[in-house]
């Protein structure tokens, strides 16, 4: 099957290109998650023609060079609610925009220079649309209705523990969710896993986070049991590296055994597979490094998997990418899992 992550921003500018929505003036870009995915996408991925152009900065510029509709087209700022008419925003998805991007006020955008560059100060501007976007969402979060809270709390989890594709998972990294940051709930899963390993299996090992400094970096400790945590200064539930025993953990970098599905929080995704975090880079950190000692080790790629609510769930194009992001493979929302990349298409299909 071709798969080209970004298909549907093509797709999206295509079908702004024939409603006259685009231009041929270059003016600021209003849905610059088009510009940026297609940007990124084809960076990392494909071109419009569907080669594969890898990752270099040379295979970046070759494919932007290859994309005239980023160079030429952009959408002009009068078009606007016009746009967000087409695309069916609503009024509340709207407020979920960052400024820059909603349709009342002059958008502000970053330059194709910044995104071919991947200049870290270049892209502020999209660090800065993350921010709003963040606040909005947290906001979100925060309205939401404690009983519904708990519906989709619960809805997730049982979607979780009764999938084939978690059953059958061996070794895994979870987060421990932490209330006071509205994250999905993950203890029911965490200790029904640890608490009831199969009587006719072997027990999954469970790994979860523990931040290290405030550069990005996290590790993944084993525990056995939920005891094993400690709350940390950000109040979040965390492994001491070293066990009550005087052991010390095992740390996931370290294993000599594939983990084979990861579960991801954080703050907005969508049905591309973006996935917005708090803004500290340490799943992006975490996740490219241990992509790089899986491909380094010949291993199967981990299954990533992130745990949203359904006001968590954004309309493809308003997650800014940056050149760190990692795509998850499946959102599971209180209403099921989606699948999204060939793995996730693969490991889920019912
Ligand atoms: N449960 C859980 N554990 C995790 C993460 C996570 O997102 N969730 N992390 C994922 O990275 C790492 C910790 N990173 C964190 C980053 C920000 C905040 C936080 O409290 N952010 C506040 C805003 C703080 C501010 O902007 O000053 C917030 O989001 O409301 C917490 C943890 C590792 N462990
Ligand atoms: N693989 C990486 N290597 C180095 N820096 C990184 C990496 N990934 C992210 N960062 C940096 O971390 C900071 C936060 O990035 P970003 O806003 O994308 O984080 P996030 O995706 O919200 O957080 P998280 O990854 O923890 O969920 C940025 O300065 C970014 O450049």
């Amino acid at each position: 099957m071709f798969w080209d992550w970004e298909g549907r921003s093509w797709r999206i500018l295509a079908l702004m290109s024939k409603s006259g929505l685009l231009q041929g003036k270059p003016t600021n870009l209003l849905v610059n998650g088009c510009q940026n995915s297609a940007a990124f996408g084809l960076a990392n991925h494909r071109s419009p023609a569907g080669v594969d152009v890898g990752r270099s900065p040379k295979a970046r510029r070759w494919a932007i060079s290859e994309a005239p509709m980023i160079r030429n087209y952009k959408v002009l700022s009068s078009a606007a609610n016009s746009l967000f008419n087409r695309l069916a925003l609503s009024p509340f998805q709207q407020t979920l925009l960052p400024l820059s991007c909603r349709s009342s006020g002059s958008p502000k955008m970053a330059s194709n220079e910044s995104i071919k560059s991947g200049n870290e100060e270049q892209l502020k501007p999209i660090f800065e649309q993350k921010r709003v976007l963040r606040s909005n969402v947290r906001k979100a979060l925060k309205a939401m209705d404690p009983s519904l809270r708990s519906h989709e709390d619960n809805a997730i989890q049982s979607i979780v523990l009764e999938a084939p594709w978690f059953k059958s998972s061996q070794r895994l990294c979870a987060y421990v969710s932490c209330s006071a940051l509205r994250e999905v709930d993950t203890s029911r899963l965490l200790s029904e896993t640890l608490q009831h390993p199969p009587k006719d299996g072997y027990p999954k090992k469970i790994y979860v986070p523990r931040v290290e400094d405030k550069n990005s970096h996290m590790r993944m400790f084993n525990i056995s049991r939920m005891d094993d945590l400690i709350a940390n200064s950000m109040n979040i539930l965390e492994p001491a590296p070293v066990d009550g025993d005087g052991n010390q953990r095992e740390d996931v970098m370290q294993t000599k055994d594939p983990i084979d599905l990861l579960l991801l929080p954080g703050l907005a995704f969508d049905k591309s597979g973006r996935r917005l975090g708090r803004g500290g880079g340490y799943y992006d950190t975490f996740l490219k490094n241990y992509q790089e000692l899986a491909k380094a080790r010949n291993w199967k790629q981990p299954l990533l998997v992130a745990l949203s609510y359904s006001v968590q769930i954004m309309d493809e194009g308003i997650i800014p990418l940056t050149p760190n992001d990692v795509l998850v493979d499946a959102l599971v929302t209180p209403s099921g899992v989606i699948p999204i990349s060939p793995a996730g298409l693969d490991k889920m299909k019912v």
